[in-house]
């Protein structure tokens, strides 16, 4: 699904008046789907208290409260200010016959719903005053709260909170969801999201080209691969995978399982000489090749026909591995996957590392989690005022690379701009050499010819859905064969 900038929401506003919806039917469409909502999670209320605050928000508060009346409920309306005159905010206050109470004389109790529709995708500043002192009341008594488009005090572009933010128990927001609703900490602020259709048609999107999108199969199934019946191993997709030292080998064996239980025909551990001996005793499927210094990796990936790597994963961060790295960045075309112990490399060398991205071969993918995206990007990290997928996003523009942005909320992002915030993972995964197992995936797909966006959209959600299969008490080991049954699934329905 979509998902909307406030900015684009806004753009989604115009184009359905322009279609003949007026912004006076949107607002009665979102209040009417607000009370449903509220009648159908939380009918054991026995009173209701709504915020309406200045702007559209509060607009819509006033039409639920009206209807939640009509439905016999017994409804207060609280507010922080009067809607601007003339505006359909009034003109929906106007519509309110109840009495109306000053915001900053509100009592919450713990056995009332409050309906929160102070601000919403307007919220222009930290929240202070009356607003703020109300939120933390709510907070205090503990009510049950239904929010209009967003939790106030969070920002619908990022998920930040601004100042304070109220925790709803449900979140009902207008055609499509905005990047507050799925970015941590608005995720968890949000409570259950519902996105209701208040008549806004869908072919506006058309004009808007959203360029951010819920991570989910059906953005990238059509492009999972799907093997000729003739096919010889080889063709299957051939990944290679980098082993550190001896007593760093399991990061590159839970890559290596992770990019043959995702499909690639062949899959090569590729070690330095100490470790040979630790691999061979562990490896079966999984092939084994010695390599001494970064010229025999050029040859192997030439003569066996490479078709994506994964470095990184335990693999060191010395003066060898950073020859290794800079050979495959300056002197192959294999489809890289760039994981943990390599992404340090690069950050020890940015300048050097971004001016070789200039000519933007090979094809890569960058897969930090929030302390590696710190050294590769530190401007970007520290910048604020961005939001994880903007940051996502001017990362892979400047690293000319697909970017993997971990962490509960993981974003993906391609250098043309396009995005996507993935919200199947589980605390489960936060387990180590997940990151490892993700990014063997990854290769996997690339190998199989799967273009990298797609590639590292699908890893994430297979990633995320292994890891949901797999529950508590999960190690990397079992997310392998966990991803080859989800993968099993998305390709033969
Ligand atoms: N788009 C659509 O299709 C539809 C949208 N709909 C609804 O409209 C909502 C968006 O409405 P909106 O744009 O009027 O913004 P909203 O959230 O009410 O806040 C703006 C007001 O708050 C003020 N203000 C801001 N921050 C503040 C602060 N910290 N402290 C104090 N004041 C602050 C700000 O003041 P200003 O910055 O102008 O001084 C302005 O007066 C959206 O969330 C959805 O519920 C639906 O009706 C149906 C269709
Ligand atoms: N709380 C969480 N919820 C969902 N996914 C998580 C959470 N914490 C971590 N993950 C995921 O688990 C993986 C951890 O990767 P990483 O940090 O590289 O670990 P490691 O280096 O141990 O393999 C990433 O895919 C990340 O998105
Ligand atoms: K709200």
């Amino acid at each position: 699904m979509e998902v909307l900038t406030p900015k684009e929401m806004g753009q989604a506003d115009r184009l359905a008046e322009q279609a003949g919806r007026s912004l006076w039917h949107l607002m009665q469409a979102a209040g009417g789907s607000v009370a449903r909502e509220a009648l159908a999670r939380f009918p054991d209320r026995r009173s209701v208290a709504v915020l309406c605050g200045p702007g559209n928000n509060g607009g819509d508060g006033y039409v639920a409260a009206r209807l939640l009346r009509e439905s016999g409920l017994a409804v207060d309306v609280w507010r922080s200010a009067e809607p601007k005159p003339g505006s359909d905010a009034a003109r929906a206050a106007d519509a309110w016959k109840g009495a109306v109470g000053a915001l900053a004389d509100f009592t919450p109790q713990a056995d009332m719903l409050v309906i929160d529709a102070l601000f919403g995708a307007g919220l222009a500043r930290d929240l202070d005053g009356a607003e703020r002192e109300a939120v933390e009341r709510v907070k205090a008594a503990g009510s049950v709260v239904l929010a209009v488009d967003l939790p106030s005090g969070v920002s619908g572009s990022s998920g930040e909170v601004m100042g304070e933010a109220l925790q709803a128990d449900c979140t009902v927001t207008f055609f499509r969801p905005k990047p507050g609703h799925l970015l941590y900490p608005g995720r968890a602020l949000c409570g259950e999201v519902v996105v209701a259709d208040i008549g806004i048609p869908a072919g506006v999107l058309a004009d808007i080209e959203p360029q951010l999108w819920a991570n989910e199969p059906a953005q990238w199934r059509h492009a999972l691969p799907r093997p000729k019946n003739i096919a010889h191993k080889y063709q299957r997709g051939h990944v290679a995978v980098f082993s550190g030292k001896m007593s760093a080998t399991g990061a590159a064996r839970l890559s290596a399982d992770a990019a043959a239980r995702a499909g690639a025909g062949a899959v090569t551990v590729l070690s330095p000489p100490d470790a040979m001996a630790a691999l061979a005793t562990h490896l079966t499927a999984t092939m084994l090749h010695r390599f001494d210094a970064p010229e025999d990796v050029l040859a192997f990936i030439k003569e066996r026909k490479v078709h994506a790597a994964v470095c990184g994963p335990g693999f060191g961060t010395g003066e060898k591995q950073k020859a290794v790295v800079e050979t495959l960045m300056h002197e192959s075309d294999v489809p890289l996957v760039i994981d943990a112990d390599a992404i340090t490399v690069l950050s020890q060398d940015l300048d050097c590392f971004l001016a070789v991205r200039n000519s933007g071969e090979p094809t890569l993918v960058l897969t930090p989690h929030e302390g590696e995206f710190g050294r590769l990007f530190p401007d970007l990290a520290e910048n604020k005022t961005l939001s994880k997928v903007e940051r996502a996003r001017l990362a892979a523009a400047r690293a000319k690379a697909v970017v993997i942005y971990k962490g509960a909320d993981t974003v993906i992002a391609a250098s043309d701009g396009r995005a996507a915030i993935n919200t199947n993972g589980t605390v489960w995964l936060a387990t180590a050499g997940s990151g490892d197992v993700l990014a063997g995936l990854v290769a996997a797909l690339l190998g199989q010819g799967m273009p990298p966006f797609e590639a590292a959209c699908a890893a994430v959600w297979i990633h995320g859905q292994a890891g949901q299969r797999e529950g508590f008490g999960l190690t990397a080991e079992d997310l392998p064969q966990a991803a080859r049954k989800v993968l099993a699934e998305l390709i033969s329905r």
